[in-house]
């Protein structure tokens, strides 16, 4: 049967540029575009390990579908040659590990809006339809976290739920390196905005809340450096699988909605086969029933991984480490994030389905398979001596 918008109209099949296709997102994305639609991706990443299952092989029902293209966007003359075969162009490139915020600031800004800026032209010049990937984190701190303590405006939702076109930016001093990304993403959507303004580039700006799964970063010693410190999913899962305490920042305050990865792809395919519906929008993409304090995802974790992997959990599963101890000077953090959802809603018809806890079993189960045996062999290894 023949694929129709929410329209009821028939979606013709289309050719996709997706840069930085071989990271977390970018690995579900094609996996969804290859096996529930006719669309063809060209492929541009540094990497390929996350989609290398989607590339090979040449047998696969999809094969000829989808190309990887080894590519460093930073340098290389062929990206205005893709972004030109394509109909859309997704740009998911960039530095996003809040580790890398305050000690490598300014390869984080070059990520976040020197690189991106060739994809915004090219795309323009050429009359193509963009989807870029911001962040939520372009929301700063919430107005809230500037009331007194003890203010009953806190429980306000008026003062805490972050709405595309209506709450402010707020971020910290510059000093506080952290800011960088935020600051060079908040940028970037400017000028894409601009040029939609000025110069009628179509265009959608996605903000995701937090999106987790299988796939997402690496776990430190096995398939990343040792001394990297990944988002906090693969940080505790880490920590899990090695049976270590899960480190919270600053005793785990700051709260989180975090959500299922596959939920969080329909919203992205519902964007790519409706242009009319989602161009010249800014979506927030996360769900806003999943709030946690990152103790209390801490707690969550021990116990499934407990229930998944047979283990019993620690007596003392948790210890409270300083930012400064952990991220290093310059770091700070957003308090509360909760997507207002009446935009997405309203164009796209989309809600988020999948509880945090069967997010984080499915996860965590898939971590368990991955990755438990890879670590009782490397941790059963000698320590070299110097
Ligand atoms: N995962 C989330 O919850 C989340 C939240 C907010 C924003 N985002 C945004 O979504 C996008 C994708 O995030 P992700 O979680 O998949 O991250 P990721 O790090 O897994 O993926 C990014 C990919 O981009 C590639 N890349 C980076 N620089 C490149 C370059 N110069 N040339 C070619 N490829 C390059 C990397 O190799 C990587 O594969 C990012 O723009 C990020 O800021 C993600
Ligand atoms: O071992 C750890 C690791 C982290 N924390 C704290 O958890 C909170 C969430 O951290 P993390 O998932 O690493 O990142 P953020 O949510 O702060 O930022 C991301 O949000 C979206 C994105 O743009 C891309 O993914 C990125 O910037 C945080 O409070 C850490 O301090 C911990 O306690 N222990």
């Amino acid at each position: 049967m023949a694929r129709v918008d929410l329209d009821g109209r028939a979606i013709a099949p289309m050719t996709i540029c997706m840069i930085g296709a071989g990271g977390f997102i970018g690995s579900h994305l094609c996996e969804k575009l290859m096996a529930e639609t006719p669309h063809k991706v060209l492929a541009l990443d540094v990497y390929n390990d996350k989609i290398r299952h989607l590339l090979e092989p040449e047998s696969l029902p999809w094969a000829g579908r989808i190309q990887f293209h080894r590519i460093n966007i930073k340098h290389d003359s062929r990206l205005e040659g893709l972004i030109k075969m394509a109909d859309l162009t997704i740009n998911l490139a960039a530095i996003c590990t809040p580790a890398d915020y305050n000690t490598r600031p300014l390869d984080t800004i070059y990520s976040n809006f020197i690189d991106a800026l060739p994809v915004v032209k090219y795309c323009s010049e050429n009359n193509k339809r963009l989807i870029h990937f911001s962040t939520c984190e372009v929301y700063g701190k919430t107005i809230g976290s500037f009331l007194p303590k003890d203010s009953p405006l806190r429980q306000d939702p008026a003062y805490f739920v972050l709405k595309e076109d209506a709450s402010p930016c707020i971020f910290g001093p510059i000093e506080k390196q952290r800011w960088s990304y935020a600051c060079a993403k908040q940028l970037i959507e400017r000028l894409i905005y601009a040029e939609g303004a000025e110069n009628a580039l179509e265009f959608t700006i996605v903000r995701p809340f937090n999106w987790i799964g299988p796939r997402m970063d690496f776990i430190p010693g096995i398939d990343g450096p040792s001394e990297g410190v990944p988002r906090v999913l693969a940080c505790f899962s880490n920590a899990l699988l090695r049976r270590e305490q899960l480190k919270l920042v600053d005793g785990g305050q700051s709260q989180r909605t975090f959500i299922y990865i596959k939920d969080a792809i329909e919203a992205v395919l519902l964007m790519i086969e409706n242009p009319e519906r989602a161009n010249g929008h800014i979506f927030n993409v996360g769900n806003p029933n999943n709030e946690v304090t990152v103790r209390q995802l801490a707690e969550m974790m021990t116990q499934i991984y407990s229930k998944v992997s047979g283990e019993a959990a620690l007596d003392v599963p948790t210890v409270d480490v300083s930012s400064k101890e952990f991220y290093g000077e310059g770091y700070d953090d957003s308090d509360k994030r909760i997507p207002d959802m009446t935009i997405i809603n309203r164009q796209l018809g989309w809600d988020p389905k999948t509880s945090l806890w069967d997010l984080l079993e499915a996860t965590l189960t898939y971590q368990h398979k991955t990755y438990a045996e890879a670590i009782k062999k490397a941790m059963s290894r000698p320590v070299a001596s110097s």
